[in-house]
């Protein structure tokens, strides 16, 4: 007989992972597209694109091939107006064409913090799973902005920067070798955790540094939030861990697990079915800085049992085991 913990493994792997591409106008996104899609195409997967741009043209999306299904966010960014449509367009995505991978090109102006929000809102109904947020960086804009430190763009590019699980310089052909080890110190001093790849064309071999080497390492978003104080909060981590339920569990044991969550996972949110009739079947919860919610609902449509813990340098594993230990109560009974 199958090994349950081992079905649950399987069904959890088989997550859709998806890949966010940020960078500021020009910096070489879509360049960096066209290759990861080729590489995921070779690898024999199937790849589907959302494309985010804020005016109403997506010119961008001519140079991705027609095989690839793509889905338009226009006139618009996804991580302020479009951010609830993030979720619908992943769903309504893979309804469609059945993708096994997603990669998302946002605007230069999207912050990944809300994107991540996004995505997990997608995971309620889909089995997706965010597994990289690459940054493509401009080399010599970064120089050229980032010496006298101020404006708007400059501070975009940070922002953009401190999100990155993976960080790309790109342009490094037109960098003179001080100048790129100019602008690695300053990438270095805005995210001292995710590896730099200095490239020209976003031409790289380090795929498992762009895909996520382990799913630890890939769902894990530095702190991206916050204004200056990148020093300061730059060992901090944002990570999220999403749980696909094997079945219902026990209400009363689901929400003591919630009220011992530890301070540093602050969010959680998911749709879990209860397995004592007294408290009817599946509810919405919501779980913010020590206060949960439940809400009871009847989906319309499939929706699936899932749960998403987001918070900082809190043990996968730990959590992960108490869950399980919530699902095995009832395998047992
Ligand atoms: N010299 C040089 N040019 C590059 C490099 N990478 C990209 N480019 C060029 O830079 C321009 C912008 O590249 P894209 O990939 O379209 O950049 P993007 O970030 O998608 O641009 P937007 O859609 O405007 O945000 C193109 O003309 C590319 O050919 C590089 O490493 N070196």
């Amino acid at each position: 007989m199958e090994n349950l913990s081992e079905a649950g493994e399987s069904i959890a792997m088989r997550a859709i992972p998806v890949y966010v591409l940020t960078g500021f106008l020009g910096s070489g996104k879509t360049t960096l597209l066209t290759r990861l899609l080729e590489r995921l195409k070779s690898e024999g997967k199937r790849p589907a694109v959302i494309m985010n741009e804020l005016g109403d043209i997506n010119l961008d999306g001519q140079l991705v091939e027609r095989d690839v299904p793509m889905a338009e966010m226009l006139s618009g960014c996804i991580c302020c107006s479009m951010r609830g449509d993030l979720g619908l367009t992943i769903d309504g995505l893979i309804g469609l064409h059945g993708p096994d991978a997603i990669v998302i090109e946002a605007t230069g102006a999207a912050n990944p913090m809300e994107l991540l929000d996004g995505v997990t809102e997608a995971a309620m109904y889909r089995k997706v799973e965010l597994k990289s947020v690459i940054a493509v960086v401009d080399g010599p804009q970064l120089l050229a902005r980032g010496r006298d430190g101020k404006g708007r763009t400059f501070k975009l590019m940070r922002d953009g920067i401190r999100c990155g699980t993976a960080l790309l310089l790109n342009k490094a052909d037109k960098l003179a070798p001080e100048e790129l080890v100019e602008a690695q110190q300053l990438m270095r001093g805005m995210n001292a955790h995710a590896p730099i790849l200095p490239t020209v064309r976003c031409d790289t071999e380090a795929w498992d540094l762009l895909f996520g080497t382990s799913q630890d390492a890939a769902s894990r978003v530095p702190e991206c939030t916050g204004g200056s104080h990148v020093h300061e909060h730059s060992h901090q981590h944002v990570m999220a861990l999403t749980h696909y339920w094997r079945g219902p569990v026990d209400s009363e044991a689901f929400e003591r697990l919630l009220g011992e969550l530890p301070d540093n996972i602050y969010r959680a949110k998911g749709i879990v079915s209860f397995s004592d009739t007294s408290r009817g079947s599946r509810f919405l919860f919501q779980y913010a800085y020590k206060e949960s919610d439940f809400i009871r609902i009847e989906p319309q449509g499939e929706v699936l049992d899932v749960a998403v813990f987001i918070g900082e340098h809190f043990s996968k594993e730990e959590l992960l085991g108490k869950l399980r230990a919530l699902e095995e109560v009832e395998d047992k009974s």
